[in-house]
């Protein structure tokens, strides 16, 4: 039983994405007794986001499918500055073109899970279009005197770099009053009254509950959900080849599905809850499961996460590739592909040099590892020469080389 009276935060919470609130009971009674507008933030320090910030992203579709109101904001502006919460090293500066390259390339996922159409739609914004505008004396003046350095100083988020005694520049300190800025603007703009993100975000967006109260404004909410990290410890949205992107041009679809295909079994309950749109009885169903079948709940949770993100037909298909891959043992000429030229193919190419090509090590050195610990197979038999060249002798019927790393990573490699 959970103790709110609001759709929107009893959702939240049965669901597992509660971290912290401000005021929790202020915030339930004005979910339960109107329509009210929150919204996340996400900087553009990549192409795309990953599966980290898919949690806030799926907060906001909880927050649309109750009823309210969703902005996701393109930090076009703060990631001019980059956020130094929790950071131990400064960002590298993004230019003006990388940031809008990627708020180009990043903002495509979002229109898969928020729908910004319809009768209640979710709104997207830049904050580029108010910050690169500020006056800096004006905004000093009507803005910066509001802040206490002293309180800004006693963050957790940027203590750590202060007690370590490692610099934290004027710039970046800046972040928390940008951000701050951000939440009374949207509620002037929109009425925004609630910003959530990741429990790293605690700071920022208290800044902004502060910021109002001084200016004379409305009560405004903070929400935090916690930084989940998987039952090994390891922060949820990183794999062994980096971050687990949203944009399938980084990350294919089934490369998505097979990450929570091989989800710890500690985890599906937790994952099924976080990311998937089932109602929390069949969850409970899928998490009774024991033995060799929680597989079948493992499957399910990615197909539908894959689903979510991708498109419920990039989801079968990419179930349907791991069972051919994996039940029936039959080549599937959809697993990830590489492709070389004939010519390339014929004079022969190094099967660490493949491996990398074909995505299933990051480095020629990696690459080595993986054959000497005896994980790597060429068109299913196991090698141990990692001087091994491949020819064309080594093309299936099929027209492709098939490589893999331990049971469940496979690739081909394919001459055009
Ligand atoms: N595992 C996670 N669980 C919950 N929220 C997360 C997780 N990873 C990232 N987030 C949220 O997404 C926000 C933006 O992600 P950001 O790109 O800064 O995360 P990151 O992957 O930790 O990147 P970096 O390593 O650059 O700090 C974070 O501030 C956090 O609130
Ligand atoms: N600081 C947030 C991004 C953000 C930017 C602007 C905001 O108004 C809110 C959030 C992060 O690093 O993830």
């Amino acid at each position: 039983m959970t103790k709110f009276k609001s759709d929107f935060l009893r959702v939240l919470d049965e669901r597992g994405f509660i971290h912290q609130i401000s005021d929790p009971e202020g915030l339930d009674e004005l979910a339960a007794s109107s329509k009210i507008c929150g919204y996340v933030g996400y900087d553009a320090t990549a192409t795309s986001i990953h599966i980290g910030n898919l949690i806030s992203v799926t907060m906001l579709y909880w927050l649309q499918e109750t009823g309210h109101t969703a902005i996701s904001l393109m930090g076009g502006g703060t990631s001019m500055v980059g956020d130094p919460s929790f950071r131990d090293d400064q960002r590298k500066l993004l230019t003006v073109e990388q940031i809008e390259t990627n708020i180009e390339s990043i903002k495509k996922v979002y229109g898969n899970i928020l729908n910004y159409g319809g009768s209640n739609p979710a709104i997207m914004v830049n904050n580029a279009d108010w910050l690169l505008k500020l006056n800096y004396i004006e905004f000093l003046r009507d803005v910066g005197r509001h802040f206490s350095v002293n309180r800004m100083l006693s963050f957790d988020s940027v203590k750590l770099r202060l007690d370590r005694e490692q610099s934290l520049s004027f710039l970046e300190f800046n972040y928390m009053i940008m951000q701050g800025y951000d939440f009374v603007e949207l509620n002037r703009r929109y009425g925004t009254v609630l910003q959530m993100g990741g429990s790293d975000q605690w700071g920022n967006i208290i800044n902004g509950v502060d910021l109002s109260h001084r200016m004379g404004g409305p009560q405004l909410y903070a929400l935090t959900t916690p930084l989940l990290t998987k039952s090994s410890g390891e922060k949820m949205g990183k794999s062994a080849s980096g971050a687990v992107w949203l944009n399938g041009d980084l990350f294919s679809p089934y490369d998505f599905w097979q990450y929570f295909r091989n989800t710890e079994d500690a985890d599906v309950v937790k994952f099924l809850k976080i990311f998937t749109r089932l109602p929390i009885s069949e969850i409970e169903k899928l998490g009774a499961l024991g033995g060799n079948e929680i597989n079948e709940a493992k499957k399910v949770l990615a197909t539908e996460v894959t689903a979510i993100v991708h498109g419920r037909d990039a989801a079968i298909q990419a179930a349907a590739t791991a069972a051919a891959t994996f039940e029936a043992g039959a080549i599937d000429l959809s697993l990830p592909t590489a492709e070389i030229t004939h010519a390339e193919l014929n004079a022969g190419i190094g099967v660490l040099n493949a491996l990398v090509m074909a995505g299933l090590a990051s480095s020629n050195g990696e690459a080595r590892r993986h054959v000497a610990s005896g994980a790597v197979r060429v068109n299913d038999a196991v090698i141990d020469d990692d001087r091994l060249t491949l020819a064309d002798n080594a093309l299936l019927d099929e027209g492709v080389i098939k490589l893999s790393v331990g049971k469940k990573r496979h690739a081909l490699i394919k001459p055009v």
